[in-house]
């Protein structure tokens, strides 16, 4: 399969393994430029293991992996840094350092990637990036005990953008958190990557975070990636786990809810046609009908 130069993250025929244990094998996918890119499977299928083999924590076995057009396999450290530094990781529960606070912990890329940075500079930058994240300005100085679940996710989530990341990796970003929560941290991913023109690829679980977010999907199986596509593409797959997952009770219950969401936004749209019918039509986001 050739690469395609809208693709930021490429990885053909990957080999992951532990032992006796054969994770990935012959595994290929495509991020491309500017979407967010969802990947979902079963337990233990190996969609951190992918991550981590993309992002440089994992070597993989074998397989080639390409990001901003680079290989990031077997470069040397100088290299590697400079692509790693285009790139903002979320990992799962936060991985926030405890005995660092909210501010300190945004700052340690700062301090990995730009040692010599002003101190007020990093302290300026932190409290731009708390913020950024939905938190309030006052979370800098905290400790990660005296936050909630979700602020903690927020705080990882400031971190990872410390570096005004190109690509942000986002591992089960919604889960532990609760509907209202989760929904709100699937708002602030898509306005982000709206604002920023980030690239997202995301780990989930969350159906709901699939259904309102996601622009394509990836599906971990058989130690490969089964199927890519947008939800109606993937519906109309007849492979069991697909359909299992997406055309299930809860996946049934995450299309009503969108489509519910759609009937109230185009109501409002029309409502506001009636209202102006000279003004130019607004679309969802702008009408404010999101949130
Ligand atoms: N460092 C490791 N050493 C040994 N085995 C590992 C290691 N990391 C992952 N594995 C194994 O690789 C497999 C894939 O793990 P991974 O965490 O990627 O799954 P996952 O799809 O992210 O699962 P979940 O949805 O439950 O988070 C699992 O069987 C896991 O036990």
């Amino acid at each position: 399969m050739p690469a395609d130069d809208d693709n930021i993250i490429t990885v053909r025929g990957l080999k992951n393994g532990f032992g006796e244990q054969i994770v990935h094998d012959g595994l290929d996918l495509d991020v491309k430029r500017g979407e967010i890119f969802g990947v979902v499977g079963g337990s233990g299928t190996g969609k951190s293991v992918l991550m981590r083999s993309i992002v440089g924590l994992q070597t993989p076995l074998e397989g080639d992996i390409t990001v901003f057009g680079e290989q990031t396999i077997g470069r040397d450290e100088t290299d590697a840094v400079d692509i790693r530094k285009r790139w903002g990781v979320l990992f799962q529960g936060g991985a926030l350092f405890s005995t660092l606070t909210v501010a300190e912990n945004v700052q340690v890329p700062l301090r990995e990637f730009y040692p010599e940075l002003d101190p007020a500079l990093m302290d300026e930058i932190a409290a731009y990036k708390v913020v950024m994240s939905g938190l309030p300005a006052d979370a800098g100085p905290k400790f990660p005990s005296e936050l909630s679940g979700g602020m903690k996710k927020r705080a990882g989530l400031a971190r990872a953008l410390a570096m005004d990341p190109e690509l942000l990796f986002l591992d089960e970003p919604t889960a532990g958190l609760d509907p209202i929560g989760a929904a709100a941290f699937d708002e602030l991913t898509k306005s982000l990557q709206k604002t920023l023109g980030l690239t997202v690829f995301l780990i989930t679980h969350d159906l709901d975070t699939l259904y309102a977010i996601c622009d394509r999907i990836a599906v971990l199986a058989d130690k490969k990636v089964i199927a890519v596509g947008t939800i109606p593409e993937l519906l109309a797959m007849d492979h069991p786990w697909i359909q299992e997952y997406f055309n299930g009770p809860r996946g049934r219950a995450a299309t009503a809810a969108i489509e519910r969401n759609e009937e109230r936004a185009e109501a409002q749209d029309q409502q506001q046609d009636r209202a102006s019918p000279d003004s130019p039509r607004l679309g969802r986001h702008e009408a404010g009908a999101e949130g």
